[in-house]
């Protein structure tokens, strides 16, 4: 196939809901393709990362080219690029859409439109893509793909007659979606012979090759030996090597125009790679980048602290590789008295954040702690100046500030009728205010509210899930600030103030919060060689109380002065046992204790 003619080319995504099945559906494209043997076939073989396939969530996105010999005799190029459903990762679902001429929109046949569903065909409407509708797991009894297309028409506004049935487990259905993709969506276009313009969609750190990106081909063509630039950040470097994701890498002598695959760079520094940049010709740049992707903004904080202080530099080289893929991460240093020397860490969302501590513990080796999250405040003090703060411990003292104001999202849930009584207590347990609601269907009612983001961090999502038995579907983007009446509250151990459990909280629920949190944190503590009083306080003032009883704990009681081996191995066990506490003052307090407020049940 000849890299200047891009009429077989198909750049498409997926995307979908969450669970709709957008990665069983690529699962059985590879092996239709015959891109991977069966027998190689590990289900789920886009979600590379190891958190990924535990969780069964897509969390990167991911490019792999796979041939298709149509039914027209003819051989088309794909390149599929895999999509995180989850909200939090709703960037990296434009940033893969900017690569594309069309999208295959999943929708599950049990579950219908969902507000994911929603957001997803619209980033891909807004990106002028060709939308192949595609209704998954009609091998389901439950399946009812008729009203599923009622919905996609009436709910998106997109028509369902071209909507392809399918089946990711059975693969029912995959040789028709192939069909359609190379029926609806446009081929490429772009000029082979103007310089070169290459997005750069994502990159990772190679020890040996240096960064390694992944890039699409706007115009012009890249080769081995190419002196190239990165337009954006200026630095130049030797391309040392092109090829496509199969899902191996398979290297190519050339990556053509409309095509998408990785470029060898050889820089050393991950910083210089910077997703959303574009790469040219050093001696022929073309005229105009390509459009940059709108940053993504870190809407929750937490204190990253190694439990061992000497783990400090690992944790910081530690972050600073993983933001060679991940741009939305970002950090500041933080000092706890508590904790000692660690970073404050920006996230998406609360799974971001989980994704990004399993990360740094299983690929880095660090044993970390991770603090309660946070939002970022706007505080307005007595003398007009307004801070940025992120960390409960940086904010300033009681009479130098005139009000806080917090961040709101405007959100939306999608629900069956009957649960629409609970999501409404729910959003106003959780200081949010319902502002209008839309009945889609007979059996689902959009309902629209504003909600103080710091709310959603905690618990708001899983009551929402138990509370409409798993049927509500959440979707929020940003909204304003608003002032709000909200106090810091301070958590002592054994009279000692730590930094790391102060938290940020309503007035008004101050009291209940303390109480709970105290108690909770009393079954947390495991009981100590003395008695320790946990006491909430606001400023000065004790609020609640409650105590962990002390205990003798000999664990060598049990060894009856015999078995040395045995007693070895007790105390390792015990060693063991602490190495996931932190010491404070004389309390050993472990990892769960600092997220307790995520425990919290306030009412
Ligand atoms: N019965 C049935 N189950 C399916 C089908 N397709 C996917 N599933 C199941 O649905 C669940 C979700 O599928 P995934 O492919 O992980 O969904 P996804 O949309 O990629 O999810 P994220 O990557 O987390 O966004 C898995 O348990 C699949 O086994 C199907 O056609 N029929």
């Amino acid at each position: 196939m000849k890299t200047t003619d891009t009429s077989h080319i198909r750049n498409f995504s997926i995307v979908a809901h969450i669970d709709h099945g957008k990665s069983t559906i690529s699962d059985r494209i590879l092996e239709l393709t015959h891109t991977v043997d069966e027998r190689d076939m590990a289900d789920q073989l886009l979600d590379t990362m190891d958190i990924e396939r535990e969780r069964g969530i897509t969390i990167k996105s991911n490019a792999v080219r796979v041939v298709y010999d149509a039914d027209d005799g003819e051989s088309y190029q794909f390149n599929l690029i895999d999509t995180p459903g989850h909200v939090d990762f709703t960037y990296e679902v434009s940033r893969s859409l900017a690569a594309c001429e069309g999208a295959v929109l999943v929708v599950d046949a049990t579950q219908g439109v969902e507000a994911q569903t929603v957001s997803n065909a619209t980033l891909a409407m807004n990106a002028n893509l060709d939308i192949v509708p595609a209704i998954n797991k009609i091998d389901l009894p439950s399946a009812h793909p008729e009203e599923v297309k009622k919905e996609i028409e009436e709910d998106l506004a997109i028509p369902a007659d071209d909507a392809v049935l399918v089946s990711g487990k059975t693969g029912e259905g995959i040789h028709d979606l192939l069909e359609a993709i190379v029926y609806l969506v446009s081929p490429p276009k772009g000029d082979a012979k103007a310089p070169l313009k290459a997005l750069i969609l994502d990159s990772y750190f190679d020890e040996y090759r240096g960064v390694v990106a992944t890039v699409r081909v706007f115009d012009g063509s890249i080769k081995k030996g190419d002196h190239l630039r990165m337009m954006a950040l200026g630095d130049t470097f030797l391309c040392d090597g092109v090829g496509c994701k199969r899902p191996l890498e398979t290297p190519l002598d050339e990556l053509g125009v409309g095509e998408v695959g990785y470029v060898v760079t050889g820089l050393k520094d991950p910083a210089l790679v910077k997703t959303g940049d574009t790469i040219t010709y050093e001696e022929r740049p073309c005229a105009e980048a390509c459009p940059g992707y709108h940053e993504a903004k870190p809407m929750v904080f937490t204190g990253l602290f190694p439990i061992d202080n000497k783990q400090y530099e690992n944790l910081r080289d530690a972050l600073e590789k993983l933001k060679v893929n991940d741009p939305s991460l970002i950090w500041t240093p933080e000092t706890s008295v508590a904790l000692g020397f660690g970073f404050r860490v920006g996230f998406l969302g609360l799974l971001h954040m989980e994704v990004v501590k399993e990360r740094l513990e299983r690929e880095f080796g660090l044993d970390l702690i991770a603090t309660s999250p946070s939002v970022d405040y706007h505080v307005y003090k007595t003398d007009g100046e307004m801070v940025d703060i992120t960390s409960p411990q940086d904010l300033p003292d009681v009479t130098r500030i005139d009000h806080i104001e917090e961040p709101y999202l405007k959100a939306k849930v999608i629900v069956p009728p009957d649960f629409m009584g609970a999501v409404m207590q729910l959003v106003v347990d959780h200081r949010g205010e319902t502002s209008d609601m839309v009945f889609l269907s007979e059996k689902s009612v959009e309902i629209h509210f504003d909600i103080p983001l710091a709310e959603l961090i905690l618990d708001f999502f899983d009551q929402l899930k138990s509370r409409t038995k798993g049927y509500a579907s959440l979707d929020y983007e940003i909204g304003d600030y608003r002032t709000s009446d909200l106090v810091k509250l301070d958590i002592l151990l054994a009279g000692e103030e730590v930094d790391a459990l102060s938290f940020i909280v309503p007035r008004d629920r101050a009291y209940d919060m303390a109480r709970s949190l105290c108690d909770k944190l009393k079954e947390i503590i495991p009981r100590q060689q003395f008695e320790v009083p946990i006491q909430g306080a606001i400023g000065n003032k004790i609020i609640a109380r409650s105590t962990v009883k002390a205990v003798r704990k000999d664990v060598l009681a049990k060894c009856y002065g015999g078995d040395i081996s045995r007693k070895r191995k007790l105390l390792e066990k015990q060693k063991e046992g602490k190495k996931r506490m932190k010491s404070i003052g004389s309390v050993e307090v472990p990892q769960e204790a600092f997220l307790a407020v995520l425990k919290v049940d306030d009412e």
